[in-house]
């Protein structure tokens, strides 16, 4: 484990697209471990984080996830591009957990007045610049205030999914599932909500 002073010191940052999120390009020279500096350049995307959510019945055993296509999933040819997730968003400068309280109802319809958070994680530290907040929240299928589907001005076309957990740690398994954030959330379930059937 490192102990010793600068790891880096940035020497250009050139700006390549600002336009949804901002890509830029740092070269810096890193202080290697056996005391050599090398200079390296390192593109980032920085999304400015996100935060995801675990909505769940206890006594249902079930929770409700999102289907909806993704670009980046049709590009890899994964059939029709459409991912099956848990409600997500853009942190936009909010706090994650309000911003979490927002994100279920615009995506699910659901209205959820506790939030739990569960863990931080880096989704994909080599290039992209986005931490993602964990937290679970137990839904009332009673509290469904609309159907959900997300901000249609925006290009959103969100399915809901209610599924009990069962079927859902199933498709983790067979590859219907295969979003990162939503494989986490359901084993955070299985170790901490539910046990597993
Ligand atoms: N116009 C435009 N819209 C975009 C672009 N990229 C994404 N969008 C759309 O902007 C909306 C953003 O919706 P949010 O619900 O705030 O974000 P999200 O895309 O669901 O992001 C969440 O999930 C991502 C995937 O796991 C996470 O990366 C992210 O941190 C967050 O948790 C989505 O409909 C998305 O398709 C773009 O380049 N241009
Ligand atoms: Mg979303």
């Amino acid at each position: 484990m490192r102990t010793r002073g600068p790891l880096i010191k940035i020497v250009n940052v050139d700006t390549l697209s600002d336009d949804w999120h901002v890509l830029k390009k740092y070269t810096f020279d890193f202080h290697r471990q056996d005391g050599q500096w090398q200079r390296q350049s390192r593109e980032v995307y920085d999304t400015g984080g996100g935060a995801t959510v675990l909505l769940y019945n206890r006594q249902l055993r079930t929770v409700v996830l999102t289907r909806q296509f993704r670009m980046p999933v049709y590009l890899d040819g994964r059939d029709d591009g459409m991912l099956i997730e848990t409600p997500a968003g853009m942190l936009e400068n909010e706090a994650p957990a309000d911003r979490i309280r927002d994100e279920i109802e615009e995506e699910t319809g659901y209205c959820v007045t506790q939030v739990s958070k569960a863990f931080e994680a880096y989704m994909s530290p080599g290039s992209v610049k986005e931490k993602v907040f964990f937290f679970t929240a137990e839904y009332q299928p009673d509290k469904r205030r609309d159907g959900g589907g997300g901000v249609e001005s925006e290009g959103e076309d969100i399915e809901v999914l209610e599924l009990s957990f069962d079927e859902a740690c199933r498709m983790m398994e067979n590859g219907e599932i295969m979003d990162a954030k939503t494989i986490m959330s359901l084993q955070y379930a299985a170790l901490h909500l539910f046990g597993r059937a």
